[in-house]
C-alpha cells in the first residue's frame, strides 16, 4: 500500500533569526506543497533495499537494507513514540551511508536532507524495505520552508503506519492527524530540521504541521485569526543560500556583539507583538483598513532593518526593496535571507496595474514573482487515491 503525505511551506511576517535567539516571530503556511509517498516493499517482490528518489532535485539513491541496520543497528531505535536527535555518532555512521552513494559535488548542499532522511526513516520504521519518492512545488533554499516541509511530509508518512497514532486508512482524499498525534509528528519533524539547520527554533516545521497563521516563541505556538486580508507578493530572487550557514552567521555576531544584538532581537520581539495584534484587531476599530495596512507595511520595514543589522540581507534583496518602494510598497526578506525570497504587502485597494507594473520591473531584473494563498492547512495524508 502506498501512503501520500503534503506539507505546505511558510512565509514569516516578522522574527526570522531573531526567533533563534528567544524572540517572538510571526509565520503562516504558504500553499505550495513538498509531496512525500511511501511504498514498503511486499515479501513477494524480493527487493531489499531502501530506496529514495528526490524527483526536484534530480537525485536518487539505494541502500541495501542490511547495509543500513550493519551501520546504524548499534545506535538503538526504532524510537518511534520518542522523537530522538541525532547523536554525533549517528551523524557519523549516516555520513558514511550518505558518501557510499557518490554524492555528486554540484549538490553536496542537499546532503543534510538525506541525512535527515536516513536519521527518520531508521527512527521511525527501522529497517524495512521500501521506496519514497518526495515531489516539490518549493523552490528548495529559498526561504519559503523546503526543508521544514520535506521533513514534515517525511515524517507524516513514517508515522501513520505505526501505532503510535490513530488514523482511519479508509478512509478517502486528503485527511489531517488528530492533534496530539500533530504534536508526535512536529517534534520528529523538529529533529530531522536540526539536521538540515544546525540550530532550528522551530517555526518552519510548526507552521508546516499545524498551518494556518501562527506567532511563536521558544517552542511555544499561539494560533492567530487575522482580521484583515494578508495579500503578499512573494519575490524569489534566485540567489541561492543556506539556511544552516547564515544561522551559524547570525549567532557569531551575537557572541562579538551580545548587548547590542540582544536589543535588536528585543525590537524584533516587540514588532512580531504588535503585528500579530494588529492583525487579529477587528476591523474597523480605531484604525481604517487602510492604515492597519499601512502599519503592518512600516513594522515589515522596521523588521528588515534589524534584519540588516543581523548582516543576513543581500544585494538581491536590496534591489527587490528598491524596486518595489517606488511604488510606495514596503517588503522585508522572509526565511534566512542572503538572497531567497522577499515579501511584499499588497493592499487590498491596491490597483492590478500597479501588482501588473511591479511584477513585470522585478521579472525583469531576473527575479520570480509568486503569488500563493497563506494561512491554509497544514500537513495532510492521503491513504488512496489522491485528488
Ligand atoms: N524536495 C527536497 N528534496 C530534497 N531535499 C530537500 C527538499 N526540500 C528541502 N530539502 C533539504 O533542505 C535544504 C534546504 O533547506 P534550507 O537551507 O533550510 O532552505 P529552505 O528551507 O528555505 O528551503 C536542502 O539543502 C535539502 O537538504
Ligand atoms: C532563519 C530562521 O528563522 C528561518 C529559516 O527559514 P528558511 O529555512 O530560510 O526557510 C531559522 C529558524 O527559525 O530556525
Ligand atoms: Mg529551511
Amino acid at each position: 500500500m502506498e501512503i501520500k503525505a503534503r506539507a505546505p511551506g511558510k512565509i514569516i511576517l516578522a522574527g526570522e533569526h531573531a526567533v533563534v535567539h528567544g524572540s517572538t516571530a510571526v509565520a503562516a503556511s504558504f500553499d505550495l506543497f513538498t509531496l512525500c509517498s511511501l511504498r514498503f516493499h511486499s515479501d513477494s517482490e524480493n527487493d531489499d533495499t531502501l530506496n529514495l528518489s528526490l524527483k526536484s532535485v534530480g537525485l536518487e539513491f539505494s541502500w541495501s537494507v542490511g547495509r543500513i541496520r550493519e551501520t546504524l543497528s548499534h545506535l538503538g531505535g526504532p524510537f518511534l513514540s520518542t522523537p530522538t536527535s541525532c547523536s554525533t555518532e549517528a551523524v557519523r555512521c549516516i555520513a558514511a551511508l550518505v558518501e557510499e552513494q557518490n554524492f555528486p559535488e554540484a549538490k553536496i548542499g542537499l546532503a543534510t536532507g538525506v541525512s535527515a532522511f536516513l536519521w527518520l526513516y531508521t527512527s521511525i520504521q527501522g529497517f524495512k524495505p521500501a521506496t519514497v519518492v518526495v515531489t516539490s512545488d518549493l523552490p528548495v533554499g529559498a526561504g519559503l520552508g523546503s526543508s521544514a516541509a520535506f521533513c514534515v511530509s517525511l515524517t507524516a508518512t513514517l508515522l501513520a503506519y505505526s501505532d503510535s497514532v490513530s488514523l482511519d486508512k479508509n478512509q478517502q482524499g486528503w485527511l489531517a492527524y488528530g492533534d496530539s498525534d500533530l504534536d508526535l509528528l512536529n517534534k520528529w519533524a523538529f529533529e530531522g530540521e536540526k539536521i538540515i539547520h544546525g540550530k532550528p527554533s522551530g517555526l518552519d516545521n510548526t507552521v508546516s504541521t499545524y498551518g494556518n497563521i501562527i506567532k511563536f516563541r521558544s517552542g511555544n505556538l499561539t494560533h492567530i485569526k487575522s482580521n484583515m486580508p494578508l495579500k503578499m507578493l512573494v519575490t524569489n530572487t534566485n540567489v541561492g543560500r543556506n539556511t544552516k550557514a547564515l544561522v551559524a552567521s547570525v549567532s557569531e555576531r551575537t557572541l562579538r556583539h551580545p548587548d547590542a544584538m540582544s536589543s535588536v532581537f528585543n525590537a524584533v520581539d516587540f514588532i512580531s507583538k504588535e503585528l500579530s495584534s494588529l492583525i487579529e484587531s477587528p476591523t474597523p476599530d480605531d484604525l481604517s483598513m487602510t492604515e492597519k495596512e499601512e502599519r503592518l507595511q512600516e513594522l515589515m520595514e522596521m523588521n528588515q532593518g534589524l534584519l540588516q543589522c543581523m548582516g543576513v540581507s543581500h544585494a538581491s534583496i536590496e534591489t527587490v526593496l528598491r524596486t518595489t518602494l517606488k511604488y510606495k510598497l514596503p517588503s522585508k526578506l522572509t526565511g534566512a535571507g542572503g538572497g531567497g525570497c522577499v515579501l511584499t504587502l499588497l493592499p487590498a485597494l491596491l490597483s492590478g496595474t500597479i501588482v501588473d507594473k511591479v511584477t513585470t520591473e522585478l521579472e525583469s531584473c531576473g527575479f520570480q514573482c509568486l503569488v500563493a494563498g497563506i494561512g491554509g492547512k497544514g500537513v495532510e495524508i492521503c491513504f488512496g487515491e489522491s485528488s
